[in-house]
Formats: structure tokens, C-alpha cells, sequence
């Protein structure tokens, strides 16, 4: 697979985006009904190779979803498979393609009944598909909560009816499905919370869309993988020295001196060619005494500010983290807040995160104003909250979805902005948005934030453009964590790097051998 295949692979189309591709691709000359025939076989030989023989019930709902259940029930049904079916809608206003199934079928049409679901074993969920439009009610919610009671097992044609295909929100209850088939490309509903925890098993079949289609279609949201930044990782030159690779400053507190100094290993192992700690005098024998491989520098009491300015007065010192153990308690939060904001005054790549982000809670403005040049904001969603209460304002009840939330933020501030969560999202002021998908439940574990901005500001410092970095730097975070598996430690994070690193080394030459 050539790399811009695989980044093409990598394209997430919303709602809307992927009816345009269905609507282009059948005025490119592909008949309507022949990719509806071609994504309900896809799903019935899904369900042959995952499952042996057994009673299923196929419930079809009154648009093309359920369309696409006509034709998987007849597909299993000529493989023997004992199948029941159940419509919900009115016939004669289905689409010409799921009508020409429905007529096509051969068995009987219930009405959806609960009590369908007895003598049951799998249930082949063509309910709502993209066309989902508001909540669910009467006879379709009351299905699908006792789907979900009953834990019968599910597969779900395209998304488990109720789930938003853009958003990966419920709009009222879903079933959790134990395989999701969609068609053409994946959509951010699969991929983002609660929507990938309910998807299962997720399978993108080819139904005959030319992937040309998407040359009209303007997507800018991808699934964070190498193949979308490979080419622009900051492998060490051959004729480098170490000022080619960048150097990191750090900014230390003085309570918890811990989560800086995960920084600063973050940032060396990810390949800075140095890395300062810049941190208050008296804490000064804790950080020197703990870092070998980084420099400490002093900040004297009472003109820290200063001090990190002058450091700063070195072109050389070309990207800065604070955030992680600067403190927030009475004065330290002034000084996290004038920290911040002599790094930012300076335009050069920066990283703030954690105490950096909450110490601008009751003036976010204050913070935006001054970014203006590259930028990154790593918030978990208590900072988010913080730093963006306007986004995170609620319409009846309910948020926004978490892309959009992270668009808006990036937006407002001008930062790209790394949302963390086990769906972390990586979000540009331009609109182009990834969403990460390899972080194992391991990382949530006290410090791994801290990790996660030493490897941005280590690859901001190689020179790397700050979305990037961010999408770099929490694969890499994932990919290590996964890798090491139970019994994580945040300690872990830096030192098990160079192992994916050698790994990724080693594909890399692999994939150019077969070029
Ligand atoms: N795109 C492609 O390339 C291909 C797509 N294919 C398939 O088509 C699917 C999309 O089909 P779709 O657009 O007809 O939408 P779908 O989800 O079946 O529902 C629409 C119906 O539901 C209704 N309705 C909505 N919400 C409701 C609610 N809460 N409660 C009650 N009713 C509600 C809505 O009613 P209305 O809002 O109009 O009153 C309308 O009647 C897609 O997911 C995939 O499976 C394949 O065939 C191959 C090619
Ligand atoms: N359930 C989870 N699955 C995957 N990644 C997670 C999960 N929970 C947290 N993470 C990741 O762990 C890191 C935690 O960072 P953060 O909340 O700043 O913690 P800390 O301040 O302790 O370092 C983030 O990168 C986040 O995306
Ligand atoms: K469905």
C-alpha cells in the first residue's frame, strides 16, 4: 500500500460527508442499488466468517439501513442460516433500492415485538444508520433497551442504531454491538466515546465507492497514525550535532517536582538534543541531584520570572514546556501565569499544560491573546473546562460533541489543542482535527500527561510543526503504553520509548526496501 493510500485509509467522513460520497459516486455511474447489494453482503459474510449457524433476527428499519437488512437476511437465509425479520416503517415510502430488497425477500415480515427477541441468538441491528435524526422513541427505544438487557449479541449494520455517526453520541439508548460493519470509511462516531466502546468490532467494507469521490469532499479529520507524519519525523541527521536537535526548556516548581522532571525525560528521550530545567533556588539540589542527562538552572526567589527570561535571551533554547508541577497555590499561580506568558511573549513552540492551563481559569483571554506563535494546549477535560467554559456550555443538558468542543478551542485560542482522554484529539486553529485511537486504559496513571508534554516539547524542539508534534507525541505515548501493557508506571513512559522508536525505525527502512 503506497503512503498516500494508507492516508487516504485514514480519512473520517461525517454524516453528511459520506452521503455526499454515496450521492457522487452514483452520479459517477455506480447504481444505488448495487452498493446497497454490495454492503448487506458484506455484513452477512461478516457474520458467516464470526459466527457458525444460528436463529437471527434481522429488524430493518424504515431507511436504507434497514434496507441493507433485506439483503443480509437474504443472504444468511440461502446459507441455511434460520432467520426471522421485522420491519419498522411504511413500505411505500422506502427508498427505490431498499424497496427492490424489500420486494426481493422472501420470508415473512413481522412487526417489531420484544417478544422477538426470544429464541434469538443474534440480532442483525439495521435499525438506524446514518439517517438517525432524533432520539428514539416508542417501539424502536423500547427494542433497543431490551437488546441491551438481554445482552443478546448484535451486529450492527453501519452504527449501532441510536449512535451518531459524527459524534459517536447516544441520541437516547443503544445496544452495545459485538461487531459494527460500515461502509467506505470509518466516521468519528466509531472512533470516539461512548461511540467506539458500543461499535465493538469495527469492519470498513469496500462496496464500490471509487475512492475518488473523495477528491470533492473537503475532509480535514483523520484517525492519528504514523503514515499521516512519518515523512516528517526528525530523524537524527548523520552530519548532526546536538544544537540540530533542538533545545527543550523546561519550567520546575517547587511541591511537586516530580512531574517536571517526567517532562524533561520525556523530552530527552524523544530526541531533544538538550533539555534545560529551569526551577526556583531552593529547590535546586532536588532537580540537580535527580537529573543526570539534564541541565538545572536556578531561578532566584523573587525574580524567577526574570531569571527564565534571561534564559530565554538564547535563540538556542528554541521550545519551552510549562505546566506540569508549576504550581497553583497563592503565589506560585501568578508566577505559573507570568511563566507562561514571557514563553509565549518570545513566539517560539511551546508547550502548557496542567498548572498552566488552570492558572488562567478566570481569564482564559489573558492566555489567548498572547499566543501568537506556535502553540500547543495539552487540557485534560477538568482544564478544558476551565480554560473553555463557553464551549463546554450545555443546551438542554447536553454538550457538544468532543471534536467539536476541541475545534472551537483551537480556534478561540489560536493553539492546536490536545484534548486527553482515552479519545484524545488533536486539534488545529485551521480545523484539522485527528483522533487517537492506540492509548490503552494503562496510561491513566498519575504523571503520564507529564510524559506526554516532555515528548511534545522534545519534538517541537527537533524543529517538527506543533500539530505534528502533537499527533507524534501521543501515538508514541499510546504505542509505549500499549506495548509495555499491566503494571504501568508513568516512569515507564520515557524509558520504554526507544523500543518503538527502534520498532518505527525498522519499518520505516522496510517500507522503503519495497518502494
Ligand atoms: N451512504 C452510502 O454510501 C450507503 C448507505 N447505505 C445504508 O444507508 C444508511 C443510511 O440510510 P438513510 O439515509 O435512509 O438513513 P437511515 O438511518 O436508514 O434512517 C432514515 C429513516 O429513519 C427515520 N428516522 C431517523 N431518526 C429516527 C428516529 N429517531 N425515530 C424514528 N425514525 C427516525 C427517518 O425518518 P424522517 O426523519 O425522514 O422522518 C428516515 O425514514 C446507511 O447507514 C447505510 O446502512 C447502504 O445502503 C449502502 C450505501
Ligand atoms: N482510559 C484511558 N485510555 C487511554 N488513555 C488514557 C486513559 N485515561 C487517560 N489516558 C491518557 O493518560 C494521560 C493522562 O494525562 P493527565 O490527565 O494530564 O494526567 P497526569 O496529570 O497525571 O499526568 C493522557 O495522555 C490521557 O490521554
Ligand atoms: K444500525
Amino acid at each position: 500500500m503506497s503512503a498516500e493510500q494508507s492516508k487516504n485509509d485514514l480519512l473520517l467522513l461525517t454524516v453528511e460527508q459520506m452521503a455526499r460520497a454515496d450521492s457522487d459516486a452514483v452520479r459517477a455511474g455506480v447504481p444505488a442499488v448495487d452498493l446497497m447489494a454490495a454492503a448487506g453482503k458484506a455484513v452477512a459474510d461478516a457474520v458467516q466468517e464470526r459466527w457458525s449457524p444460528r436463529p437471527v433476527l434481522v429488524l430493518c428499519g424504515p431507511g436504507n439501513n434497514g434496507g441493507d437488512g433485506f439483503v443480509i437476511a437474504r443472504h444468511l437465509q440461502q446459507a441455511g442460516w434460520p432467520i426471522r425479520l421485522a420491519f419498522l416503517g411504511n413500505q411505500a415510502k422506502l427508498s427505490a433500492e431498499a424497496q427492490y430488497f424489500y420486494q426481493a425477500w422472501q420470508g415473512d415480515i413481522a412487526d417489531f415485538s420484544v417478544s422477538l427477541l426470544e429464541q434469538t441468538e443474534l440480532v442483525i441491528d439495521a435499525i438506524f444508520g446514518a439517517g438517525l435524526a432524533r432520539p428514539l422513541e416508542g417501539i424502536a427505544l423500547e427494542m433497543i433497551t431490551a437488546m441491551a438487557e438481554r445482552k443478546t449479541a448484535i451486529c450492527a449494520v453501519d452504527v449501532p442504531s441510536g449512535l451518531h455517526g459524527s459524534t459517536g453520541q447516544a441520541l437516547g439508548m443503544v445496544a452495545p454491538a459485538e461487531l459494527t460493519v460500515t461502509f467506505f470509511r470509518k466516521k468519528p462516531g466509531h472512533l470516539l466515546f461512548p461511540g467506539r466502546g458500543l461499535c465493538g468490532e469495527l469492519v470498513v467494507a469496500d462496496i464500490g465507492i471509487p475512492a475518488s469521490v473523495l477528491d470533492e469532499i473537503e475532509v480535514n479529520v483523520w484517525q492519528n497514525h504514523p503514515a499521516l507524519w512519518q515523512q516528517n519525523y526528525p530523524w537524527p541527521r548523520l552530519d548532526g550535532h546536538k544544537f540540530h536537535r533542538g533545545h527543550a526548556l523546561i519550567f520546575g516548581g517547587e511541591t511537586l517536582t516530580g512531574a517536571s522532571r517526567l517532562t524533561a525525560r520525556g523530552a530527552m528521550r524523544v530526541g531533544a538534543g538538550l533539555v534545560s530545567l529551569a526551577v526556583p533556588s531552593k529547590v535546586w539540589p532536588i532537580y540537580a541531584n535527580a537529573l543526570t542527562g539534564a541541565m538545572v538552572s536556578k531561578l532566584e526567589l523573587g525574580q524567577e520570572t526574570e531569571d527564565f527570561e534571561e534564559l530565554l535571551l538564547d535563540p538556542r533554547r528554541n521550545a519551552i514546556a510549562v505546566g506540569p508541577g508549576a504550581g497553583l497555590v497563592a503565589f506560585e499561580s501568578v508566577r505559573t501565569r507570568k511563566i507562561a506568558l514571557a514563553a509565549l511573549v518570545t513566539e517560539r513552540a511551546t508547550v502548557l499544560d496542567a498548572d498552566a492551563l488552570s492558572a488562567f481559569a478566570s481569564d482564559p483571554q489573558v492566555l489567548f491573546d498572547a499566543i501568537a506563535g506556535p502553540c500547543v494546549l495539552t487540557p485534560h477535560e477538568g482544564e478544558f473546562a476551565r480554560l473553555f467554559p463557553r464551549i463546554n456550555e450545555t443546551a438542554n443538558g447536553v454538550m457538544q460533541d468532543k471534536l467539536t468542543r476541541a475545534r472551537l478551542a483551537a480556534k478561540q485560542s489560536g493553539a492546536v489543542v490536545v484534548l486527553k482522554g482515552a479519545d484524545t484529539l488533536i486539534a488545529a486553529p485551521d480545523g484539522r482535527a485527528m483522533i487517537n485511537t492506540n492509548a490503552p486504559a494503562e496510561l491513566a496513571t498519575g504523571g503520564s500527561g507529564d510524559v506526554l508534554t516532555g515528548f511534545i516539547v522534545g519534538l517541537l524542539a527537533q524543529g517538527v510543526e506543533a500539530f505534528d508534534a502533537a499527533a507524534m507525541a501521543v501515538w508514541l505515548h499510546g504505542a509505549v503504553a500499549a506495548d509495555f501493557g499491566a503494571g504501568l508506571i508513568a516512569e515507564d513512559l520515557p524509558d520504554h520509548l526507544p523500543k518503538i522508536l527502534n520498532a518505527f525505525i525498522q519499518q520505516q527502512a522496510l517500507a522503503r526496501e519495497v518502494r
